[in-house]
């Protein structure tokens, strides 16, 4: 998608690839999908990820028609962030020397007016991760997905003793309230993922229960689908809520279809790569499960 596609999508949030209030959440998921694929230069996604995550992540967008780009060096930013489609956030492996980077591409991004996806991987695993999360969110992510443990740090604002590392301790559905308030309160998406992947923009609240709990046994698969939530806000930034409910349903649908054919995490990493590549419109309208939460 070249910037001028892009603009005018910005300019017209009812174009007729995401007319989405008439469609189905299931055709909606398929959209978005079709969307990336189809773009006329693939969806270009700055990450700023952590070191565990790279390869899935890059993976990931690639297999799903976006294009992957790990620069992160605060020294490249001026010039390259101006250019991509999306950037991607992620504080997994976070240093001091790694977040002057994080917070000039978010404020770049902000500048060109491009969509940013926030990942507060382990928040409360220390006052200075917290801290961290806590400035991000201030410079206005389009979308922040964390599991149910990071959601509910970020709302509680202190990072927490029992907090364990990169793994939730609760699920989603304790961190709905949580979720909703940080919308409201940072004007942002936000989604929780889990066995439910919950997606608010602090008034609406849905959904999507996709994927298999296998997925908890692959590092940085939660990594990876925020990447994807910044592959599908790319092509239609005007509909954050929208892409991210899409984007967790498809990549749940590829989990599921992925574990068919797997043995264990380790074969599952791969099938769910090949299943997101080979994805068609009959198994995202047969599998796509979003639904309003009331
Ligand atoms: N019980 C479950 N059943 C089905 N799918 C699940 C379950 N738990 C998590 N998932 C899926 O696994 C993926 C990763 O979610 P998870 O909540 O484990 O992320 P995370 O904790 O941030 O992971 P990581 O930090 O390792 O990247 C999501 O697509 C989510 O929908
Ligand atoms: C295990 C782990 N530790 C820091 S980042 C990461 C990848 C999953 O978030
Ligand atoms: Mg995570």
């Amino acid at each position: 998608m070249d910037d001028e596609t892009l603009n005018q999508r910005r300019q017209q949030p009812k174009t007729a690839a995401n007319d989405e209030k008439s469609e189905s959440w299931a055709q909606l998921a398929w959209t978005h999908l079709e969307c990336v694929r189809n773009s006329s230069s693939p969806p270009l996604i700055q990450c700023i990820t952590n070191l565990v995550s790279m390869d899935l992540v890059a993976n990931v967008l690639l297999s799903a028609g976006a294009s992957p780009a790990m620069i992160h060096s605060i020294e490249e930013i001026p010039e390259f962030t101006p250019k991509v489609h999306a950037l991607y956030i992620n504080v997994g492996t976070l240093t001091l020397a790694w977040l002057p980077a994080m917070k000039k591409a978010a404020a770049v991004a902000n500048e060109s007016k491009r969509p940013w996806v926030l990942d507060p991987v382990a928040a409360g695993a220390s006052a200075f991760r917290l801290k961290a999360c806590l400035e991000l969110l201030t410079l206005g992510p389009t979308v922040v997905r964390g599991n149910g443990s990071e959601i509910l740090v970020l709302f509680n604002g202190s990072a927490n003793a029992n907090f364990k590392g990169a793994d939730s301790m609760h699920e989603s559905t304790d961190a709905i309230e949580a979720a909703k308030s940080l919308a409201r309160t940072y004007g942002c998406i936000v989604a929780v993922s889990g066995a439910v992947d919950i997606v608010t923009d602090g008034e609406r609240v849905v959904g999507a229960k996709n994927g298999v709990p296998m997925l908890q046994k692959i590092t940085a698969t939660g990594c990876a689908v925020t990447a994807l939530i910044a592959a599908f806000v790319a092509v239609t930034p005007s509909q954050p809520f929208e892409a991210t409910a899409a984007a967790l349903s498809v990549f749940g649908i590829a989990g599921e279809l992925g574990m068919c054919s797997a043995g264990g995490p380790g074969s599952l990493r791969m099938h769910l790569i090949d299943a997101l590549h080979s994805l068609d419109r009959t198994a995202v309208l047969q599998r796509a499960n979003i639904a309003n939460v009331s």
